[in-house]
């Protein structure tokens, strides 16, 4: 409870909310608040609680808490004093949760939290098998940084002795100068090319050891994000994934490297530095801590309030990059709505907004570094005139006054970078503590391990055996109820139905992107989840799609994709039976002209008979053409179609398709209605029975799709 609570003062806001969970654990009522705070995101809540007692319950349970802490033996005294602040903190940031609770209209009853995203735990021992591998180096950086911090501490007295002897000169006008301060000159400058030389070793020690790890961290999860099960990628943006790679882990690579370097150096300095201070004048020491925390302290005060500026400002920058990063990436969408004013005010006026903000800044940053300046040398000033009284009356010399200013500069320098750090600190453990999360997140679909069947006793007949299913993000709609379906070895089977009846849901249970809620999908009699996943999409399935994507390489290594080692002959044959051979032959470079971004300088027809390509090259067992052809204009899809026609024999065929004039060859044709098959037959035995699909047919060629 102790750890928790204090925990709670120096984390900020986002992990408050499972603090609040912990705090209920502890006292028996986990039920009820853990439904409040641990949701991630708006979710909607039920209960019969009213809004006002579910503050004072929670304000009750703060107090039992609280009480429950206090009492128990093992709190040392003094320590109620620290959690009285910390619970009333905790209970004012619960009621402030509760009070985000909309109360709904009708009965008065909490419906809806906005609950924050709790921040997963930071997690030490995975941080330890990143540093692990390079613990030599950073042990060595760790030596180095507390020796150059140690030879700091001495630059101030030898600047001391250094100023006596010219003191002791003037003041003595005897000997040989030059004779007299060589000694220690000689003794400081040695001091300042060690200190000099041992920085520079522990920053680039740090710098390997901070690159490494953040280079390891980044191929972990890359490899950790690619493992994941596709209903991952359904409810997390792409954009906070790819964040979560590039700006988090810098963020805890940066943490990481300034808390060794300045966190070590800066602490060690200050305490250091406070000691050689009381040594040299306890008088002047006992103003400095006075006065030096009280500087520092506003300084802080004021830096944060700076740092907050300008993170407003550069969230703003990244809106307006974000503005500007979406008209650009759908220029062609903006043309053809000739809506590039639009989106040129709409930029503009993102930057104008950052642009404000970031004048703000500067000019706070101006204020702040003239009042720095002003209280830098007014310490100066201060320590001159105290110091100068009393070397005055024979208490100090000009060498230690010396050395009293500069070790005075070097101990504020040090605590101004420990509270600069300390800010740091927090965003790095909670950015790395959102790359951990996902680290050690484990998919539920497993890519490799499960049998494989022998080629050549691979039939490709599949079943789909009273099959029901739910999207993992839309739990209570239910897609599929009770599904069947077979597809018999060799044949072509085809769905249609009616848009967002299931249709996409079968192609995508037979990939395995989903495993369904139950039921089994068969591949010649067994299990698809006893099988090798990587064996049954890398080489049993083909799968073409409406809207294929293409990588921004070359034709060749499009092509390749679908079996990477496949020679450029075994490219070319799929590309002729994708149709495709002609079109690509005809461009100057050849199978090496480069697609564009996801394709964009090819057709669309052309974009498809790639793909085909791509799915044929695998020489795959069973082909699913989900809506293959339509998104494709007459022409594109009459040669699209021939190909498929090829590359569909002597295989078990999916059709999905949404024009039936493209599937009536099909051995089998089921139609498909509120996630069941609702009639199933030839062409002709359908419109025999004058049902659903006479219906769709009917509708198709009202509509002038159906010739
Ligand atoms: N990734 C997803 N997460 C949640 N729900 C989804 C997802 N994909 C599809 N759905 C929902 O599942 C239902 C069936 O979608 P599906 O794509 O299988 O329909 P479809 O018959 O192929 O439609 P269309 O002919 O328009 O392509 C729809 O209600 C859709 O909104």
């Amino acid at each position: 409870m102790i750890q928790l609570l204090c925990c709670r003062l120096s984390t900020t806001a986002p992990s408050q909310s499972r603090s609040f969970y912990s705090l209920c654990n502890k006292t028996g009522d986990k039920w009820k608040l853990s439904r409040l705070y641990t949701s991630s995101g708006p979710r909607a809540y039920s209960s019969s609680q009213q809004p006002s007692s579910a503050v004072s319950r929670i304000w009750s349970l703060t107090q039992r808490a609280f009480r429950h802490s206090s009492t128990r033996s093992n709190n040392p005294l003094g320590l109620k004093f620290l959690l009285g602040p910390a619970v009333l903190t905790v209970s004012a940031r619960l009621l402030f949760h509760v009070a985000y609770c909309k109360a709904d209209k009708n009965n008065n009853t909490l419906v809806e939290v906005t609950a924050k995203v709790p921040i997963p735990d930071f997690k030490w021992h995975i941080l330890w098998e990143f540093v692990k591998p390079q613990l030599f180096a950073l042990v060595c950086a760790v030596v180095l940084a507390f020796g150059a911090a140690i030879l700091n501490i001495q630059i101030p007295l030898m600047l001391g002795d250094l100023v006596n002897v010219v003191a002791r000169h003037l003041r003595e006008n005897t000997g040989n100068y030059i004779s007299e301060i060589q000694g220690p000159a000689l003794k400081l400058l040695g001091l300042y090319g060690v200190q000099g030389l041992l920085t520079s070793g522990y920053i680039i020690l740090l710098s390997r050891v901070g690159e490494r790890v953040a280079a390891d961290m980044r191929k972990t999860l890359f490899a950790s994000l690619l493992r994941q099960d596709v209903a991952f990628f359904d409810a997390n943006k792409t954009g906070q994934l790819v964040n979560r790679l590039t700006a988090d882990i810098q963020e805890f690579k940066s943490s990481f490297k300034l808390v060794i370097s300045q966190g070590l150096r800066s602490i060690t300095q200050t305490i250091g530095c406070f000691v050689s201070l009381y040594i040299i004048s306890p008088k002047l020491t006992g103003l400095t801590v006075i006065v030096l925390p009280c500087l520092v302290g506003a300084g802080a005060l004021i830096g944060s309030f700076l740092r907050k500026l300008s993170r407003l400002a550069q969230e703003q920058v990244a809106k307006a990059t974000g503005v500007a990063d979406e008209a650009l990436g759908n220029v062609r969408t903006v043309k053809a709505f000739a809506m590039e004013e639009r989106e040129l005010q709409y930029v503009d006026s993102h930057l104008d907004k950052s642009c404000e903000m970031n004048e703000n800044l500067g000019t706070g940053i101006a204020i702040f570094q003239g009042l720095s300046n002003m209280a830098l040398n007014c310490i100066v000033l201060g320590t001159i005139f105290a110091g100068g009284t009393l070397i005055s009356s024979n208490e100090m010399s000009p060498g230690d006054l010396m050395s009293f200013l500069v070790a005075s500069q070097t101990v504020q320098r040090s605590l101004a970078s420990i509270s600069i750090l300390f800010g740091q600190v927090v965003r790095g453990i909670s950015s790395g503590a959102r790359v951990f999360e996902y680290l050690s997140l484990q998919p539920t679909i497993l890519l490799c391990g499960g049998g494989r069947i022998p080629y050549h006793s691979l039939t490709g007949r599949v079943d789909f055996l009273n099959i029901s299913f739910s999207y993992p993000t839309r739990p209570g709609h239910e897609v599929l109820k009770k599904f069947n379906l077979t597809l018999p070895p060799c044949k072509t089977v085809a769905v249609v139905g009616e848009s967002g009846g299931g249709k996409s849901t079968v192609a995508a249970l037979l990939e395995r992107f989903y495993d369904p809620t139950s039921g089994v999908v068969m591949l010649d009699g067994l299990d698809i989840r006893t099988l090798d996943l990587s064996w049954l999409r890398g080489q049993v399935i083909g799968f073409i799609n409406q809207e294929p994507v293409l990588f921004g390489s070359s034709i060749m290594e499009n092509i390749r994709f679908g079996k990477p080692d496949a020679t450029d002959a075994e490219v070319i044959s799929a590309a002729k039976q994708a149709n495709a051979h002609r079109f690509i032959t005809s461009f100057p470079d050849g199978y090496n002209t480069t697609v564009g971004e996801r394709g964009v300088t090819l057709s669309g027809g052309q974009k498809q008979r790639i793909a085909i390509a791509r799915a044929l090259i695998k020489n795959p067992s069973i082909l699913v053409l989900d809506e293959a052809t339509s998104a494709l204009d007459a022409e594109s899809e009459r040669v699209v179609q021939e190909a498929l026609d090829r590359a569909t024999r002597g295989r078990t065929v999916l059709i999905i398709a949404h024009r039936l004039s493209t599937i009536q060859g099909a051995d089998l044709i089921c139609v498909m209605s509120n996630g069941r098959v609702v009639e199933a037959g030839t062409h002709l035995e359908l419109l025999g029975k004058g049902g659903l699909y006479s219906d769709l047919i009917r509708r198709q060629k009202a509509e002038g799709h159906h010739t």
